[in-house]
């Protein structure tokens, strides 16, 4: 049976040297929900979402995708020099496997057949070009960021880089999009817009999860993860509240 959850993760247990941070964390990532992932400073909330993305493998348990991810992180540092303008930057999600079209994909696996890999990675086609570039074009429009595709992303405020990333996140077109504090340091719109655009990504079928602190987020969240924090050494509990019946037969009372 296919599951609604294209993320599932269990018993995670995650240690900085000996330090653990996560322990028997369990939870599942249903689609078209936003899932929050709150918690007091330290609680491993990063670290979580870093594992629910693959960018950091758990030393016990497993996670489980069905679907492409897109991870939006935290507080984007960019060297002076870096050559991307903030349209490239969201054109690297564009560009990325689950924003490519079926068409475009199976156009892959013929040229594949006919020149092999490294013949067809050079070939961009003039359809999926366009594509990518009304990728970028829209999700910058929608992170309300289109004013800045020229610019250097180095030379971008903290809060511009967020869109700009936040952007480059939608425009990957993932089944799950992961977001690590998205809307810190954002004025009190932004933040409203970044949990609008959220809600419509989770409306159109994705499975988010974020983290974040705003109690306004963690309202309008269809669900809430809680890492309790404490002591590194004391075993995290997952805790969801009455409004979270999704998870709730899932992690069976944690
Ligand atoms: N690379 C690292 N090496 C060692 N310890 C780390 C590392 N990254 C994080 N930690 C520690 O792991 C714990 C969890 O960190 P993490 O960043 O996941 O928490 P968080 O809940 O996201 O915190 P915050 O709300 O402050 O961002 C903290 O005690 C932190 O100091």
């Amino acid at each position: 049976m296919v599951s609604l959850s294209p993320l599932r993760a269990t018993a995670l247990y995650y240690a900085y040297d000996r330090t653990p941070v996560l322990s028997d964390v369990s939870l599942e990532l249903p689609a078209g929900r936003v899932t929050a992932i709150a918690g007091p400073n330290g609680a491993g909330k990063s670290t979580l979402i870093e594992l629910l993305a693959g960018v950091r493998l758990p030393d016990e348990g497993r996670v489980e995708r069905d679907a492409a991810v897109a991870l939006v992180v935290q507080r984007p540092l960019a060297p002076a020099e870096l050559p991307l303008t903030a349209g490239a930057v969201v054109a690297l999600g564009a560009a990325a496997p689950a924003g490519r079209s079926a068409r475009r994909r199976a156009g892959d696996r013929a040229g594949a057949r006919l020149f092999g890999r490294a013949e067809r990675v050079g070939r961009v086609g003039l359809a999926e070009r366009v594509g990518r570039a009304e990728r970028v074009t829209d999700a910058l429009t929608r992170v309300g960021a289109f004013d800045l595709v020229d610019r250097p992303f180095a030379e971008l405020s903290g809060g511009q880089r967020q869109r700009v990333l936040i952007a480059q996140g939608l425009a990957v077109g993932a089944g799950i999009l992961l977001l690590d504090e998205p809307a810190a340091g954002l004025d009190a719109d932004s933040r409203a817009r970044t949990r609008a655009l959220l809600a419509a990504e989770a409306s159109r079928g994705v499975a988010v999860a974020c983290v974040t602190h705003d109690p306004d987020d963690l309202a309008a969240a269809d669900s809430v993860v809680r890492l309790a924090g404490g002591l590194a050494h004391e075993k995290v509990r997952v805790t969801l509240p009455q409004q979270s019946p999704v998870f709730g037969s899932e992690l069976g009372g944690k």
